[in-house]
């Protein structure tokens, strides 16, 4: 079969909470958080080339092509695992950036698994992950690719499968540095350690929340609109926001009403992610071979 030439998801995560309970020597954050993955995202499609040279075709305007997590990906597998093979790389990028929605680490994470697959470097998911972890903190949960509890600095992940609920995921349109407000001295970073077999929506919150509302009112002002219709909150270190829904049509609903200026989609949770989900369908595909 051709496998060069398909579509490698990078699906996007909603941190349904995330408590800080703690800050490491070197600056990083202890924190403990559930990743839910999504059915949406954006997508990668791989040329695999006879020269070592790695070609990012569709540049994202504003950041280099050298310091896209995509080609700082596909460099870290291929000088780690002594590839003397190359690749072109398109993306069709659907995800807002800076939106705590993982985009840039998603992006990483696929760019990990298709190529381990397609250059064949036989690196266990395990493995995989470990070298994610130094392109960014979220890279191993999507390489994983499981709705997860996170704990660490997000990289010591239990699986936790969680009934599979339509999301209405808004962004206000700007872009939030996530090492500002990691950064910032308002920031909380005491919450009390909690047993995962707790979780309850109810009984958790975003630490990062009250600091972004208090400096970005976009922010603050859209979760206000949203609160009025369902239990919403921010993921990650924002912009993005999520409400929880009852079914598909009160998400689509509430999409269409949007206030001006915001962006968003509808997406329903999934406990394995739809690059898994390729990853497997591939691998089977092999075995009847
Ligand atoms: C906190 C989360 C929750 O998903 O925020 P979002 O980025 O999704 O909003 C992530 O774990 C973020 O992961 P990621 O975006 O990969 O972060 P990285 O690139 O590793 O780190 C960006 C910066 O954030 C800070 N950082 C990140 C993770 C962490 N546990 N503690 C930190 O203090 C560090 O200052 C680092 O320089
Ligand atoms: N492939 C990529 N997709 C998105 N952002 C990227 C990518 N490569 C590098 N970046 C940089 O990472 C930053 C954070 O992006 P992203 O991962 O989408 O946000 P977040 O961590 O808030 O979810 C962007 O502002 C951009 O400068």
């Amino acid at each position: 079969m051709a496998t060069e030439l398909i579509n490698w998801p990078s699906p996007a995560k909603l941190n349904l909470f995330l408590h800080i309970t703690g800050r490491r020597p070197d600056g990083y954050h202890q924190l403990q958080s559930l990743f839910q993955m999504l059915d949406y995202g954006d997508s990668l499609r791989f040329e695999i080339t006879g020269h070592p040279d790695i070609e990012l075709m569709t540049p994202i305007p504003g950041v280099a092509n050298q310091d896209n997590l995509i080609v700082r990906a596909a460099t870290l597998l291929q000088r780690h695992s002594d590839i003397s093979k190359g690749c072109r790389i398109w993306l069709d990028k659907r995800l807002p950036m800076g939106g705590g929605i993982g985009g840039g680490s998603s992006n990483a994470a696929t760019t990990l698994v298709a190529l381990n697959y397609l250059w064949q470097c036989h690196l266990s998911t395990q493995q995989l992950a470990q070298l994610g972890l130094q392109l960014g903190a979220d890279v191993p949960v999507f390489v994983h690719g499981n709705t997860a509890f996170a704990s660490g600095v997000g990289e010591t992940l239990t699986p936790a499968p969680q009934p599979q609920k339509f999301f209405l995921v808004v962004n206000p349109g700007i872009e939030i540095s996530t090492a500002g407000i990691f950064g910032h001295p308002d920031l909380p970073r005491d919450t009390a350690p909690m047993d995962w077999r707790d979780y309850q929506f109810e009984n958790t919150h975003n630490d990062c929340q009250k600091l972004v509302c208090a400096t970005h009112p976009q922010v603050a002002n859209l979760l206000h609109w949203l609160l009025e219709y369902a239990p919403s909150r921010m993921t990650g270190t924002g912009s993005s926001l999520f409400a929880i829904c009852d079914n598909q049509n009160q998400a689509e609903n509430l999409l269409s009403q949007l206030p001006e200026g915001c962006h968003g989609f509808v997406a329903q949770g999934v406990n394995q992610s739809p690059l898994q989900q390729k990853l497997d369908r591939l691998r089977n595909a092999d075995q009847t071979i």
